[in-house]
């Protein structure tokens, strides 16, 4: 079966700096692959770079099966691939949530009626219907989070790239979530500092760690222990 991503000796380099070298990679259809590091190890680069965003320094990247050397490759393929940004504010920028939600099918060619459909269902998903007719900009930080998703969630991609989605998301909004990405039924790459979410959801991991991408292990085990919780009293 087709890959839907092949990475070979990949490299990518900044101002002279080397940021990632000889970096492999094949994701197959209904892998969940988590992919962990340090701060600044490269990760994000990493999911820049193989949508096209980020400019290779050496290597293939092969996106479906199709090589991609030049952006009308990637411009091609990238709608394919729902990307949720690591700052939710670079993906936002309609005025209300509906429209932010809408855009996406909108700009794949379905109509004004079928592209609100398609973002009401998508905000449903989420549980977040009640959102839709909010300012964008003025909901908080979790429920950008949910909205980005949902905007990724109405495009009907074939496969996901998530950056921290689970940054500033409370505890109930974070179940949502995990059932929405649990249920979507394509390929996903989950960037994440969060153990949990990272351990409930992936099925396999990477570390980025020193430019390089090596396999690293889940740890997925019950115990008892000490919690230390925070009770809210009336
Ligand atoms: N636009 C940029 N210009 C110059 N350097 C950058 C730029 N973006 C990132 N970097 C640098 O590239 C390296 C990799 O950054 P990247 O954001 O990919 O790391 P990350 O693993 O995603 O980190 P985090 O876990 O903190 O999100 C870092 O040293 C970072 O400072």
């Amino acid at each position: 079966m087709t890959k839907l991503i092949e990475l070979s000796g990949l490299s990518v380099g900044r101002k002279g700096r080397s940021v990632l070298s000889d970096v492999h990679l094949d994701l197959a259809q209904g892998e969940r692959l988590a992919l962990i590091g340090p701060n600044g190890a490269g990760k994000t680069t990493l999911l820049r770079t193989i949508l096209g965003l980020e400019a290779s320094g050496g290597g293939s990247i092969r996106l479906f099966g199709e090589e991609c050397r030049t952006e009308r490759h990637f411009a091609r393929l990238r709608p394919r691939i729902g990307f949720l940004f690591q700052d939710s504010d670079d993906q936002l920028f309609c005025p209300t949530v509906i429209e932010d939600v809408s855009f996406g099918p909108l700009n794949l060619g379905h109509g004004p009626a079928a592209a609100r459909s398609m973002a009401e269902a998508a905000l449903a998903r989420l549980g977040i219907a009640d959102l839709a007719d909010r300012i964008s900009h003025r909901l908080s930080g979790g429920e950008k989070r949910l909205v980005c998703l949902a905007g990724l969630f109405a495009m009907e991609p074939d496969m996901l790239m998530l950056d921290e989605p689970t940054n500033g998301v409370d505890a109930v909004n974070g179940e949502r979530l995990r059932k929405a990405l649990r249920d979507f039924p394509g390929a996903m790459i989950l960037v994440s500092h969060d153990a949990d979410f990272v351990a409930d959801l992936a099925t396999r991991a990477m570390v980025v760690r020193d430019g390089r991408l090596l396999p690293a292990e889940i740890h997925d085990h019950a115990h008892t222990h000490r919690h230390r919780h925070i009770h809210v009293g009336s």
